[in-house]
């Protein structure tokens, strides 16, 4: 199975580019830009990698990023990814980036979106592997902050396709932000939400009904909610679901416990994407096969999880079609 599953043609929606930073490159760029890590070797940094729930994770994440501070050091780690994406057959990649989380550090937004695009193109020309864009706003941080963020973005618009929400996500509603996603969808940006990861399906019905998401980002929450199950079902919202992710946070205690086949079956359009790679233990395909095995997936499901990526995707219908016919035969 784990062959089938690296030879399955797949995209991926929920990857926050701060959150591939590997620890071998976190204290390779603190050499050179001379940032110091709260640890002493590569191994001890790993081993930190021990979460007891999402704010014990961004913790770090947002200590661990200090050490990104030049376009070279966004187009490294961008490309360090895809390369990694495409080892796995990763055909189209839509990545997060938190401008907050640098533009406070006095690095300009134009830093952060060259290194990241420069990269970007790189990994279409030399790897084949389209990519697109996606701005997301740190909700622990105030509505005017994420409004300041959108406009230093504008100038940049050509850079990126969409807007989401991150970050710590109980006490921090969608609601919070209706306005800056309103401005984002004048723009003709697209709209994404993180919700129902630690929160209540409340958010995944704000997210919705408020910001108008077009995807829910994690969303595994939605099972308390029989109504909301089956309206996600009817409008085939697109839900990326993140299983290392999930269990590595303590939402669910183990794999075996994860919904997502349960999700899968009450006809959600949900996809397997990574969220933090090195901090959850896997790339896309680790968390395929994590799932697979906890939760004996067959082929046709793997297929469909795949199917769901291409459809998710913010792709022109050409464009998806083409990705869709690499997909294996259905098998019974
Ligand atoms: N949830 C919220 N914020 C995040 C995540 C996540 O999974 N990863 C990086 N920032
Ligand atoms: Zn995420």
């Amino acid at each position: 199975m784990d062959d089938f599953i690296a030879a399955l043609p797949k995209a991926e929606l929920h990857l926050h580019i701060e959150g591939t930073l590997e620890p071998e490159l976190a204290f390779q760029l603190a050499d050179k830009n001379q940032v110091s890590l709260p640890f002493a070797t590569v191994a001890e940094m790993r081993a930190a990698y021990d979460f007891q729930d999402l704010q014990s994770f961004l913790d770090l994440y947002y200590a661990s990023i200090s050490v990104v501070c030049t376009e070279e050091d966004f187009h490294d780690l961008t490309l360090a990814y895809l390369k990694k994406a495409d080892s796995q057959n990763v055909r189209h990649t839509e990545i997060f980036f938190d401008p907050q989380s640098h533009t406070a550090r006095d690095i300009p937004m134009e830093t952060v979106l060259n290194g990241i695009t420069s990269a970007l193109k790189q990994g279409e020309r030399e790897l084949g592997i389209s990519s697109r864009l996606i701005l997301c706003f740190l909700r622990h941080l105030s509505a005017d902050s994420a409004w300041e963020t959108l406009q230093q973005a504008l100038p940049f618009r050509e850079q990126f396709i969409g807007v989401g929400l991150d970050s710590s996500e109980v006490g921090h509603p969608p609601s919070k932000f209706v306005k800056v996603f309103e401005e984002a969808r004048r723009n003709g940006l697209h709209i994404v939400c993180h919700a129902g990861e630690e929160g209540p399906p409340e958010y995944i019905t704000e997210a919705l009904d408020l910001l108008h998401a077009e995807r829910i980002d994690h969303g595994v929450h939605c099972m308390e909610d029989p109504a909301l199950v089956e309206r996600l079902a009817v409008e085939q919202i697109p839900l990326t679901v993140c299983p290392l992710s999930n269990v590595r946070l303590c939402v669910y205690p183990d794999m075996s416990q994860h919904p997502i086949k349960r999700m899968l079956e009450a006809g959600l359009r949900v996809t397997v994407n990574s969220d933090d790679p090195p901090y959850f233990g896997g790339y896309v395909n680790e968390n395929f096969t994590a799932v697979q095995q906890a939760l004996d997936l067959s082929r046709q499901e793997l297929i469909q999880l795949a199917r769901n990526s291409f459809t998710s995707a913010f792709l022109t219908d050409a464009e998806q079609q083409k990705l869709l016919a690499e997909l294996p035969e259905e098998i019974d």
